[in-house]
């Protein structure tokens, strides 16, 4: 309409009209002077034209927001509040979460390096905790280095099983170390917790950092499909040139760098003295998150292309609030827009939960049953009852009344582990009392107490949903997952009254 106006103006001024008499071009407007007007005039139009579009394409964001259904993952750091939104992406929207596949690529060659930098500190700690110095009774003794004994006093020697090929593997593997502090750079330029997990700011755009860094990085050595560039392999092997510092192509570039540490690595790993090493120091390196030790042969590889599952259990560990938009592939309602909140879960990151509190729809609570465990961010309080607080909290909140809430009790398949290893649950919660120790009882235990939080602290009644998930399991999270859209779908649909 604004436009058929401004036409019908320029193309018919009024000759009487104060306005169009000044608008007028001027009598004796030379050729140039015309042209360079009307270019001013094309110009203003397109500024215009793009003002225009862009508060269109604004208000149509914003109803398309209004109108999408919009879930928040809450939950305590390392609930699973990230993997469950994997698990939504790969089941309903397989293309967008195919796209990222190159940047849960290094992520995963990330979390690797973080289980091999661990096993490393441990096999420190161990030659460290093992040094003793010769005395002569000690030389009498037949005391020594595996396989060797100090011959005079005085000299410093380790009691430990672990022997000089071990001390070999370990210094070429410390190659890794500095391609881990130099993507970690890249992932966090000013800085992250010095942590155990890779961490990524929310918003920062980690994904697209890292699908930048391994196309570039995958040009290195274009003509090297399946095995890792000679230069490399032989810089490993000799311990005077390793290619950590030397070496700048191979600076950021894991893929290369792992290949060629790939037989040290699964070498170490197997090994029944490391092994041993590790259980005396008490350390399961299988229980990090992000653990990818036992597939190391198949990652470590120059050809390496992440599967599903192995996307699914990166770790990356949220920090702030990260907003993920797609539209649903399939079901009920294709086409549908969806948006999921996933939230970083550890106790600072908390107050930025609230202001999501008002606008979404559902509510999926991580709650695993770690009744053994503490927090990682203040070792004092226990996991299980962190999360039962949490959960009340979350029910008594008053914005939160008419949200649908529901309860993943996750984790099952640790929970499994655990009492199978005979720990007992009546150590960590006295009021469990000597009811059985065994996964049924245990779970409807601790449901009911969730399920009686729910019931009293609701501001109004409102359905208890649950289910018992272990969302690293991608197919059966997949089925739970079609009747939890189902079913907010249609609580949706019922809201805005078109069922
Ligand atoms: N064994 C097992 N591991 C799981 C399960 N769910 C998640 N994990 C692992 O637990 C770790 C933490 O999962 P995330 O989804 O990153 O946890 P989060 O709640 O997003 O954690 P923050 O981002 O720190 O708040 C990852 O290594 C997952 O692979 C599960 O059901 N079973
Ligand atoms: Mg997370």
């Amino acid at each position: 309409m604004a436009a058929v106006a401004a036409r019908s103006f320029w193309t018919n001024p009024d000759p009487d009209d104060p306005l169009s008499k000044a608008l007028q071009p001027p009598i004796d407007e030379t050729p140039e002077e015309r042209a360079a007007r009307l270019r001013e005039l094309d110009d203003a139009a397109r500024v215009s034209r793009e003002i225009d579009d862009e508060i269109a394409r604004d208000r149509r964001a914003y109803d398309r927001r209004r109108k999408a259904i919009k879930i928040l993952l809450l939950g305590q750091a390392e609930s699973g509040k990230s993997t469950t939104l994997k698990n939504f992406q790969l089941a309903f929207s397989p293309q967008h979460f195919h796209k990222e596949r190159a940047a849960w690529k290094t992520i995963i060659q990330l979390n690797l390096i973080r289980n091999i930098k661990r096993l490393l500190e441990i096999l420190q700690e161990e030659w460290e905790s093992s040094l003793q110095t010769t005395t002569a009774s000690s030389i009498a003794k037949g005391k020594g280095v595996a396989g060797r004994t100090p011959s005079s006093p005085g000299v410093r020697f380790s009691t430990s099983p672990l022997n000089d090929n071990h001390r070999r593997i370990r210094m070429r593997l410390s190659a890794l170390l500095p391609i881990e502090q130099e993507l970690m750079r890249k992932l966090m330029p000013d800085g992250g917790a010095p942590d155990r997990d890779v961490c990524v700011r929310a918003g920062s755009g980690w994904k697209g950092i890292l699908t930048a860094l391994g196309s570039s990085t995958s040009t290195v050595m274009p003509d090297v499909p399946a095995k890792p560039p000679l230069v490399l392999v032989s810089a490993m092997k000799g311990s005077a040139s390793r290619p950590s510092t030397g070496d700048a192509r191979f600076k950021d570039n894991p893929t290369a760098v792992l290949a060629a540490c790939r037989d040290d690595i699964v070498t170490l790993w197997e090994d029944t003295i490391v092994q041993g090493v590790l259980k005396k120091h008490n350390t399961r390196i299988q229980d990090m998150p992000g653990f990818f030790l036992n597939d190391a042969g198949r990652i470590a590889m120059v050809n390496y292309e992440p599967t599903d599952d192995d996307i699914v259990r990166a770790r990356v560990r949220t920090l702030g609030v990260e907003e993920h938009h797609f539209t649903m592939e399939s079901g009920a309602l294709p086409g549908t827009e969806w948006y999921i909140y996933d939230v970083g879960g550890s106790r600072s990151c908390r107050q930025h939960w609230i202001p999501f509190f008002d606008d979404v729809q559902a509510i999926i609570f991580l709650a695993p049953l770690a009744f053994n465990l503490v927090l990682d961010e203040d070792p004092k309080v226990n996991r299980l009852e962190d999360s039962i607080t949490l959960w009340r909290q979350v029910c008594e909140n008053a914005l939160l009344a008419k949200t649908t809430l529901i309860l993943f009790l996750n984790k099952m398949d640790i929970l499994q582990a655990t009492l199978a290893a005979n720990i007992r649950v009546v150590k960590y919660v006295p009021s469990y009392g000597d009811q059985p120790n065994e996964i049924t009882h245990v779970t409807k235990y601790f449901r009911d107490k969730f399920r009686g939080y729910h019931k009293r602290l609701s501001p109004k009644p409102r359905p208890f949903y649950w289910h018992e998930t272990s969302v690293i399991d991608t197919r059966a999270t997949a089925a739970i997952l079609v009747g939890v859209r189902e079913g907010i779908l249609r609580a949706h649909l019922q809201s805005v009254n078109v069922i």
